[in-house]
């Protein structure tokens, strides 16, 4: 089950755990390395952890135990180290995150905010910056729209201008929220094939949250799955059998204590009701 291990991984989490205030946890002890250029996908059902994982590689959320280490900048444990790490570190969200009345061209320029002092960024951007952030627009199919205002952009478009943006951070490492969950399955694929192909032209490591079976299975490399906080599957997507799957889909401990509780100690809810509506539901059924 384990992933063959290369000698050379570009980002790695030694024993890191995510415990929210409230002692939600959100990721036990887990230790994974990714490999440079490699587009990886984490799977699991809602609150597995995968938003969690993905958030806390680049300390948006604050792991409470364990290491993150970059190959390039060192262990993230300053602010210096975590700034360099960041600045290659591109997010693409669900909701693209993007300035609605903005043009597709100023958001991406936003993809250049790391690279200059807060001084500088008051000023006009660099010409350097313009011709890059065009350049970014035009890989993802948009260079005709850099002028449009994002608002009048399809959701799928919009998406895509999230995808340059990304792009105009020059990143190693992209990490990608559920990025394709607001959109429809036509659009899913093609942003997917967009994101894979520019990540495999660029050797861009890609850490990729999806909640689509078949999406994971054909854009993945590597298949992280979670379920209940743990890593339960790591591997290359042929290795996902029926088995696997119903690990990494087994209901949260939490439901499944809640339910245990509810047989034993209340009636179900049919028991609850008049015999005529509960025969009613059972033939509706
Ligand atoms: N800010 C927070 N404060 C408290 N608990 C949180 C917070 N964010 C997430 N959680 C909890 O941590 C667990 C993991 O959540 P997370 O969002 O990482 O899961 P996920 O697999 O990404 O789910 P989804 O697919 O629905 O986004 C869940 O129980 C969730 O309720």
């Amino acid at each position: 089950m384990a992933f063959s291990k290369t000698p050379q991984p570009i980002l790695s989490i030694e024993n890191l755990g995510i415990t929210y205030p409230g002692g939600i946890e959100a990721l036990r002890s887990t230790s994974i390395d990714f490999q440079r250029g490699e587009f990886n996908v984490l799977l699991g059902l809602s609150g597995a952890g995968k938003s969690s994982l993905l958030r806390a590689l680049n300390h948006l959320v604050k792991p409470t135990s364990g290491k993150v280490t970059s190959a390039e900048f060192g262990v993230l444990d300053n602010q210096r180290t975590l700034r360099r790490h960041r600045r290659k570190t591109a997010m693409v969200f669900q909701h693209h995150q993007l300035i609605l009345r903005h043009t597709a061209l100023q958001n991406v320029l936003m993809g250049r905010l790391g690279y200059h002092s807060f001084l500088r960024s008051l000023l006009p951007m660099p010409q350097a910056d313009l011709e890059l952030a065009l350049h970014c627009l035009d890989r993802v199919g948009l260079a005709d729209k850099a002028l449009s205002r994002v608002d009048q952009l399809s959701g799928g478009q919009q998406q895509r201008v999230g995808i340059a943006r990304a792009l105009a951070q020059q990143p190693t490492i992209i990490l990608a929220d559920e990025p394709v969950a607001s959109l429809d399955p036509s659009t899913s694929e093609k942003v997917l094939s967009q994101l894979k192909q520019i990540c495999a032209e660029d050797g861009i490591t890609a850490i990729v949250s999806l909640h689509q079976l078949e999406y994971a299975k054909r854009f993945a490399d590597r298949i992280i799955g979670l379920a209940n906080a743990q890593v339960v599957f790591d591997a290359a997507p042929d290795q996902l059998d029926d088995k696997q799957l119903a690990l990494i889909y087994q209901q949260p401990v939490s439901q499944r204590k809640a339910e245990f509780t509810k047989d034993k100690q209340q009636p179900s809810v049919q028991q609850k009701l008049p015999q005529k509506t509960a025969t009613q539901l059972e033939i509706a059924r």
